[in-house]
C-alpha cells in the first residue's frame, strides 16, 4: 500500500513538472518570426498611425515575451522605404488633330495680323507702281520670308498682274497666295513617320536648342499620337536638367504614356536607348526621345547628340528626327538648324512660338534654307496648340482678310 501511495506521489510530481516545461514553450512558439534573425521579433506598431501612410515595424529584442522591457531599450529601427503612391491624374483624351491649323488659324491671323494688313492695304491701291512693290517686298522680308525667296516670290506676282492685267485686290491677293504657297512646296512629304514596323516601334528622336520648347512639343506629340489611337512611350534623355524629365513624365501621366528616365547627369545615350528598348518589350507604336536643349556651337554638346542617334540605332534606324525651332529667334534660328542637320539626319522641322510673332515668313525660308520640310506648327503653350503644317491654310492665315 505505501508503495502504491509512493508511485501515485511520483506520478503526480511528474505531470506537474512535464507541464511545467511545456507551457513556456508553447506561448514563445505563438509569437510571429521574426524578420532580423536569431534573436529579435518584429511587432506592429500599435494602429495611431495616419491613414494611409505605411510605417516601419518596431524591432523589439524576442525576450520581450518573458516580461516586457520599456520601449526605449528596442533595438534602432530599421529604415524601410517608404512607398507613397502619389494619387494618379485622370488619363486625358486630347481632342482629334484633323482640321486643328484651320481651328488654330484665328490665333495665327491674331499673330500676322501687321503682316496680313500691311500687305493688303498695298494691294487695294488703284495702281501697282514701284514704290508699292518695293513696300511688298519690304513687308515680305519684314516677315522673315528671307531675301531671296522675297525676290522671287515678288518677281513671279509682278510677272503675272502684268501678263494678266490683274487688276482688283482680290485677284491680286490670290494670286499673292498662290505664290506664297508655291514658295512652301506644299508637295513635300509632311508625314510624320509614327508607325510600327518589321516587329518593333517607330522611334522618334526631338532636337533643338535650349528653351526652343522641344519638351512641350514632345508632350504635344505624344497626346496627337494617343488621340489618334496610338500608343506612345517617352524617353527621358534630358539628363541635364531634373525638371525637364519631370516636365515629359508628367506629360505622360495626363496622356497615359509611360517613361524612361535615367538618373540626373546620366549618360542620355543609355536613356535613349533603354526607351526604345522598353518600347520594344511593352510593344508601343511609337517611342518619343526627349534630348537636353543645345547650343550648335558646343562641339562637345553636338557630339554627345551624334552619338544618342547612333547608340539608338543599335535597335533599328531612327525613324524621325524632328528639329524644334523657336519662331522668334527669326533668321539666328537658320544658322543653328544648319548645323543640327549637320550632326544629326533632321527629317522634319517643328517650328514653335508662331503665336508670338509677325514673323511667320519664317516657315518658307527655314524650308528654303534647309530643304527639310516644316511638318508641325506650335501655336501657344496649350496641349493642343499644335498643329500639322498645311500650306494653304497657312498662307490664309497669314493674308488674313482685307477687313
Ligand atoms: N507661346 C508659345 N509657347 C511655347 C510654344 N511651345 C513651347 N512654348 C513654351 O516655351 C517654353 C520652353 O518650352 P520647353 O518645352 O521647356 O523647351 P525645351 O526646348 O524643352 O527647353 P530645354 O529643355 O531647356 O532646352 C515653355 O514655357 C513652353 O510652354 C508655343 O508654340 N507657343
Amino acid at each position: 500500500m505505501e508503495y502504491v501511495v509512493a508511485a501515485v506521489i511520483l506520478l503526480v510530481v511528474l505531470v506537474v513538472g512535464a507541464i511545467g516545461l511545456v507551457v513556456p514553450r508553447m506561448r514563445r512558439r505563438e509569437l510571429p518570426p521574426s524578420q532580423t534573425g536569431g534573436d529579435t521579433a518584429t511587432l506592429e506598431r500599435p494602429s495611431a498611425a495616419e491613414p494611409g501612410v505605411r510605417t516601419p515595424p518596431l524591432v523589439v529584442p524576442a525576450e520581450a515575451d518573458e516580461g516586457l522591457p520599456p520601449l526605449l531599450e528596442r533595438e534602432p529601427e530599421v529604415a524601410e522605404p517608404e512607398v507613397v503612391e502619389p494619387p494618379k491624374p485622370e488619363i486625358e483624351r486630347p481632342e482629334p488633330t484633323a482640321g486643328r491649323l484651320v481651328r488654330l488659324r484665328a490665333r495665327l491671323s491674331r499673330s500676322q495680323n501687321i503682316f496680313g494688313r500691311g500687305l493688303l492695304t498695298v494691294l487695294s491701291r488703284d495702281h501697282l507702281d514701284e514704290d508699292a512693290w518695293e513696300e511688298i517686298e519690304d513687308s515680305l522680308i519684314t516677315a522673315d520670308v528671307g531675301v531671296e525667296a522675297t525676290q522671287v516670290i515678288v518677281e513671279r506676282l509682278r510677272e503675272r498682274v502684268r501678263v494678266l492685267g490683274t487688276r482688283t485686290v482680290a485677284e491680286v491677293r490670290e494670286q499673292l497666295a498662290e505664290e506664297l504657297v508655291a514658295a512652301l512646296d506644299p508637295e513635300m512629304d509632311r508625314t510624320l513617320r509614327t508607325t510600327p514596323h518589321d516587329g518593333r516601334p517607330a522611334v522618334m528622336l526631338v532636337v533643338g536648342v535650349n528653351g526652343a520648347g522641344k519638351t512641350t512639343t514632345c508632350g504635344k506629340i505624344g497626346r496627337v499620337l494617343i488621340a489618334d489611337g496610338r500608343s506612345v512611350l517617352f524617353g527621358a534623355a534630358d539628363t541635364f536638367r531634373a525638371a525637364a524629365a519631370d516636365q515629359i513624365a508628367t506629360w505622360g501621366e495626363r496622356v497615359g504614356a509611360e517613361t524612361v528616365r535615367g538618373p540626373e547627369g546620366g549618360d542620355p545615350a543609355s536613356v535613349a536607348f533603354d526607351a526604345v528598348k522598353r518600347g520594344i518589350d511593352i510593344d508601343v507604336d511609337t517611342v518619343v526621345i526627349d534630348t537636353a536643349g543645345r547650343l550648335q556651337n558646343k562641339v562637345g554638346l553636338m557630339d554627345e547628340l551624334g552619338k544618342v542617334k547612333r547608340v539608338v540605332e543599335k535597335h533599328g534606324p531612327v525613324d524621325e528626327t524632328l528639329l524644334v525651332l523657336d519662331a522668334t529667334t527669326g533668321q539666328n534660328g537658320l544658322e543653328q538648324a544648319r548645323v543640327f542637320t549637320e550632326v544629326v539626319d533632321v527629317t522634319g522641322v517643328v517650328l514653335t512660338k508662331l503665336d508670338g510673332t509677325a514673323k511667320g515668313g519664317i516657315v518658307i525660308a527655314v524650308q528654303r534654307k534647309l530643304g527639310i520640310p516644316v511638318k508641325l506648327v506650335g501655336l501657344g503653350e496649350g496641349p493642343d496648340d499644335l498643329a500639322p503644317f498645311e500650306p494653304a491654310a497657312f498662307v490664309e492665315a497669314l493674308l488674313g482678310s482685307a477687313t
